[in-house]
């Protein structure tokens, strides 16, 4: 194998947004650019250094995973970068640095972003589209975002207001639904997304497609909320003192209510017919033996799982409409000034992204969320298994009837008790399972007894 490719395929399963845990990558180059700094951007430590793009397809994982993977190439002697960041060395005296790591990609990521322009390379341009509503901060350091993230965050501090740019690792064709939600929200004045500062696009090599290449959405940046927590930490910490979040809680339902009518006003919604509502059906099936063939343990509980989807299927269900397809606590950030703000629009990482983008259950983000609360509870008992379980569980409880209580109060009339949300939360603790025993092992005991639980008493809110 070519010694770049052999050097990123060592590297990779090490990265939190590796998808394939377990297996290393079976790499064929699909293309490259480079990025170029402007000569007032550029400093001496700069000198030398390519900053170069790869997009590299894992021809191992079935369908083929294409991945984005800058990499600063540095005269070996020159490195000065975290070794924990150092990819390797292709050949003697060079090192790829992991390019979110190094300032020089850092600045000219957010030169594109900011100033527009393309970045070309064979079959391949990167365009950089800055939002109207844009504006970078001037003379700006950069830090990326440590985490359990999909994609690969940086932050840029400066003079004005900071910037979040997210770099997506796994790329699909097509605008990325963050990129389509969150600026169509923030073209409604919804005060529950950030601002907008810009994209990058590309076109890159397909050879699955008549045209030979496609378009799709490479990097998104906006306005970054300084000093705030995500839900999730602010959750934990409550539910760790016993404090009471109903309010909080009945304000992120209403919240998530005002989202999905703004979704509904801005993108089409369809009637859920016949045959796609057996679609959805068959996905959650599909998601089951998935989770029996990794989660052996969850066997037990098929019969009992079909059951539920099976009354779900029995009722009328609403029309379906763009949602946040992966909705929980960490998605939230809790502004003290605006409230409950929401990012990530991109759905579940595990779902192919022609099902994310299509209209779907608005349903299906009210259990996300239902799920996250559990969760709370659930990491609380993990961290401490002599915690009281009953004070942890009745947390959780008045939690997720608040939530319901304020999206029902805002979205009109949702029954907790409807078949619908039993079913999809069902699925989201599956999807869960599957998530936890390739990403974190150790919590995989959480959505297991969730599964367990709602077999039985498929009750959100009892
Ligand atoms: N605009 C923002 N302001 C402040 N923090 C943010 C912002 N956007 C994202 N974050 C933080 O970064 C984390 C990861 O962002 P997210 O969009 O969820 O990335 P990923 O797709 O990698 O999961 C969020 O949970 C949040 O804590
Ligand atoms: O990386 P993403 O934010 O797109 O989401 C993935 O990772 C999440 C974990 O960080 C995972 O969420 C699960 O764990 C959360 C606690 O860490 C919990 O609040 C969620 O309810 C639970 O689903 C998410 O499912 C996955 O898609």
């Amino acid at each position: 194998m070519d010694s770049t490719l052999a050097c990123l395929a060592a590297w990779m399963p090490r990265q939190r947004w590796y998808a394939a845990k377990g297996r290393p990558p079976s790499l064929r180059l699909v293309s490259w650019w480079d990025l170029t700094l402007g000569s007032g951007d550029l400093e001496d430590v700069d000198a030398g250094a390519r900053i170069r793009t790869f997009l590299v397809a894992d021809e191992g994982a079935l369908p083929a995973v294409l991945y984005q993977i800058p990499v600063v190439e540095r005269a070996t002697e020159t490195v000065d970068a975290d070794p924990d960041h150092v990819i390797g060395s292709p050949v003697p005296g060079t090192t790829f640095i992991d390019g979110p790591f190094d300032p020089a990609y850092a600045r000219a990521l957010l030169r594109l972003i900011s100033l527009g322009g393309t970045a070309d390379g064979p079959q391949t341009t990167a365009i950089g589209r800055p939002a109207s509503s844009g504006g970078v901060p001037e003379h700006a350091t950069s830090r990326v975002i440590s985490g359990e993230q999909s994609n690969t965050s940086l932050i840029f501090e400066g003079d004005g207001a900071p910037v979040i740019c997210k770099v997506y690792r796994q790329l699909h064709a097509g605008l990325n639904p963050d990129i389509e939600l969150q600026e169509a929200l923030a073209g409604t004045g919804s005060p529950h997304v950030p601002r907008p500062v810009g994209s990058i696009e590309g076109t890159w090599p397909d050879l699955a497609t008549a045209h030979g290449t496609v378009h799709g959405s490479l990097a998104c940046a906006q306005e970054f909320l300084p000093g705030v927590e995500d839900a999730w930490r602010v959750a934990l910490r409550a539910a760790a003192r016993g404090d009471d979040f109903r309010d909080a809680a009945r304000a992120l339902g209403t919240a998530t209510a005002e989202v999905h009518l703004a979704l509904a006003e801005c993108f089409p919604t369809r009637t859920a017919t016949t045959a796609g509502r057996e679609a959805t059906a068959a996905t959650w099936e599909r998601r089951f033996a998935i989770a029996m063939a990794e989660v052996p343990d969850i066997a037990d509980q098929r019969d009992a799982a079909a059951e539920v989807y099976r009354r779900a299927l029995d009722v009328p269900w609403p029309p379906l409409q763009r949602i946040h397809g992966d909705f929980h606590l960490g998605q939230v950030l809790h502004s003290p000034d605006r409230g409950w703000i929401m990012v990530d629009f991109e759905g579940e990482p595990l779902r192919p992204m022609a099902e994310r983008t299509q209209p779907d259950l608005a349903l299906r983000d009210v259990a996300g969320m239902l799920r996250s609360f559990d969760y709370v509870a659930g990491s609380l008992r993990l961290d401490d298994p002599d915690r009281s379980v009953d004070a942890v569980r009745s947390w959780a409880r008045d939690a997720r009837r608040a939530f319901v209580d304020g999206y029902a109060a805002s979205a009109g009339g949702l029954d907790p008790r409807h078949p619908l949300l039993a079913a999809l939360e069902l699925d989201k603790a599956v999807y869960e399972a599957i998530y936890e025993a390739r990403n974190r092992p150790t919590w995989v005991a959480i959505p297991l007894r969730a599964i367990a639980r709602l077999v039985e008493r498929p009750a959100p809110v009892a």
